[in-house]
Order: structure tokens, then sequence, then C-alpha cells
């Protein structure tokens, strides 16, 4: 049996578009399934609990939604043990990207319904769980200011939510402040002076593919970390080409860490986000709990590095 978990809402209404197509798929291909249509981040847990306690024979729960829809219900996934599938539904899909899941929907569903997990790391902190990565600064003023702006939901009708990201990365690029970050990875403390961004990544991307944390995989036991630096606003205007190849992680004014937890302190309150959901601006501090979460993955299959959901679990 299959938990459908839809927010029609994600994507500007993708969601819910999507989930039409996929149960005209679902009853022409037979499958068993259960939908659940989810009302907010934060009654999500609780439905997801309730619905997944109501039998045991769960193949996986798969999520039509975005990043977002992914964050509020991890925390269930990870209680009741099952494997998390996506359909795409969002404007960034970074979770789907990192786990090599398309973006076309028969050929999401047809992974969801494949028998392959990964067994992939979770990033634990105070505010919960994340998949793809806590970022702190810069990009989550940008994210901040793109989910409360008219131009998201612009980009989304029409089909084009990268495009939301990279108009609000120039909008916080005229306000934002860089300022002293103190940065602890596996116990070492390092501080660096205006710092734009600090992300702790899962997983290579988010904003809709930008690759902030090109080397990070989701399986690896290890969060990346990319901290960016003492550079003025012209330089980091130049350095976001580089970011969309990963090409950044050379340039003077960045530096990479990497271990098994990483707390991050701004001199200064700072956003910050996973998932990109609100995690508000207080410090954050983040540890890697390896193989937390199966992820039905095309990975899985390609690389060799998982088994089958129903033997792993
Ligand atoms: N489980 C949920 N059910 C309903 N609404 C949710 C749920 N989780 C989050 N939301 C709200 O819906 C919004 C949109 O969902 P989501 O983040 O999945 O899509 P998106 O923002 O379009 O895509 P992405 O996060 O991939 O950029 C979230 O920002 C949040 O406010």
């Amino acid at each position: 049996m299959y938990l459908f978990i839809i927010n029609p809402r994600s994507g500007g209404g993708t969601g819910g578009r999507t989930w039409h197509a996929v149960e005209a798929m679902l009853r022409s291909r037979g499958t068993a399934y259960e939908a659940l249509f989810t009302q907010s981040a934060d009654s999500a847990e609780s439905q997801v609990l309730h619905a997944l306690g109501r039998r045991e024979d769960w193949h996986a729960a798969i999520v039509i939604g975005g990043d977002g829809t992914i964050h509020s219900v991890l925390g269930a996934l990870r209680r009741r043990g099952v494997p998390l599938a996506v359909i795409p539904a969002g404007s960034g899909n970074d979770t789907a990207r990192g786990f090599g899941i398309p973006l076309a929907t028969e050929a999401a569903l047809d992974t969801a319904l494949q028998d392959r997990c990964l067994e992939a790391d979770l990033l634990s902190g105070a505010d919960g769980l994340t998949l793809t990565a806590v970022a702190s600064g810069f990009d989550a003023q940008v994210a901040v200011n793109v989910n409360r702006s008219r131009y998201k939901r612009l980009c989304n009708a029409i089909g084009a939510g990268r495009l939301a990201y990279l108009i609000g990365i120039l909008h916080t690029l005229m306000t934002f402040k860089p300022c002293r970050v103190s940065v602890t990875c596996d116990g070492k403390e390092q501080a660096f002076e205006n710092a734009w961004l600090v992300s702790v990544c899962n997983l290579p991307s988010y904003g809709g593919g930008l690759l902030i944390c090109p080397q990070a995989k989701a399986d690896d036991g290890l969060l990346d970390v990319c901290v960016v630096h003492g550079v003025s606003r012209g330089q980091l205007l130049r350095l976001l080409p580089t970011v969309v190849k990963g090409k950044h992680t050379r340039l003077p004014f960045v530096t990479m860490l990497s271990g098994r937890s990483a707390a991050v302190r701004f001199a200064e309150p700072r956003h910050a986000i996973g998932d990109g959901e609100s995690l508000g601006t207080v410090p954050q501090a983040v540890r890697c709990e390896p193989g937390a979460l199966r992820v039905l993955s095309p990975l899985a299959s390609a690389q060799g590095a998982a088994g089958p959901c129903s033997a792993s679990g």
C-alpha cells in the first residue's frame, strides 16, 4: 500500500494538478493507494502519523509537493520507519534533484513504485529534521524574501519557479549586510569576518538547482559546509553564475568544511532556513544522522548502494 501525501498549493498549484494526473495513472495501473491532503506544515506531521498508524503494510509515503512539504513530514516518516518517495511539484524541487528523481511526473511515479531505496542521512537540530540543507545568512534571506513575494506566485503561474529565486537573489543583494560568523565543525571553531552565508548541506543543491555544496552526498554520513565571506557585493554577483555549476568552491572567499556536526553563530541576528522553510533567526547547531531515512531513488540502483526497501527496513 502506498500513502500519497499531497500539498495542492505547492508550486503555486502544481501539487493539485500533479495529483490529478497521478490519480489517473494509478487507476490505469491498478495500484493500491490512499491519498492524504495536508493542510499546513504545522498539522502535516500529526496527519501523516495518524494515517500511517492505521495499517502496517506501507511500501512508501509518496510526497506530491516541494521541499517544504517533504520537510514537514520527515519526523513522521522517520518515526514510523516508512520510506520517502517524491513526485516533484514545488518551485525548487532540490530534494528530487539530490536523489536523481525525475522531474517529469510519470517517470517520478515509476521511481516511487520501484523497490530501490537509498539509506539517506538527515540533518538533526533543535528545530527538527532537514533533508537538503540548513542555510543561514544571505541565501536564507533570499528564501524568506522569495516566499513573501508576489513574483514567486507569478513565476510559478508561468511554470518558471527557478526564475523566482534569481529575482530574489538580485533583490536581496541590494539590502543584505554581511557580518562576523563563528562556525564550529566537529568541535573545531573558526571565525569569518564579513560573512554572507553559511550553508550546512546534506544534498548538493537548493534554491532550484544551485550547487552550493556540489560534493555533498546524501548517504556518506557527513554534512558539508559552505561559508562565503570577505567578498564585495560585486564579487558576490559574479560568484553566482559559478554556483550553478558548483565551481565557486575554489574561490578564495569560499571556505568548504565537512564533518558530522556544525554550529553556526552570526554576530547579528540572521535568518536560517531548513529545506527552504524558516527556522527563525536563532543560531543553528545541526548534526548528521547517518542512514536515518530510506528514500526511493534511481541512484540506489545506479550505484548498487542500497537494496530493496522491504529488505532494508
Ligand atoms: N505538508 C504541507 N501541507 C500543506 N502546506 C504545506 C505543507 N508543508 C509546507 N506547506 C506550505 O506550503 C508551502 C509550499 O510548499 P512547498 O515548499 O512544498 O512548495 P514550493 O515552495 O512551491 O516548492 P520548493 O520548496 O520546492 O521550492 C510551504 O512554503 C509551506 O508554507
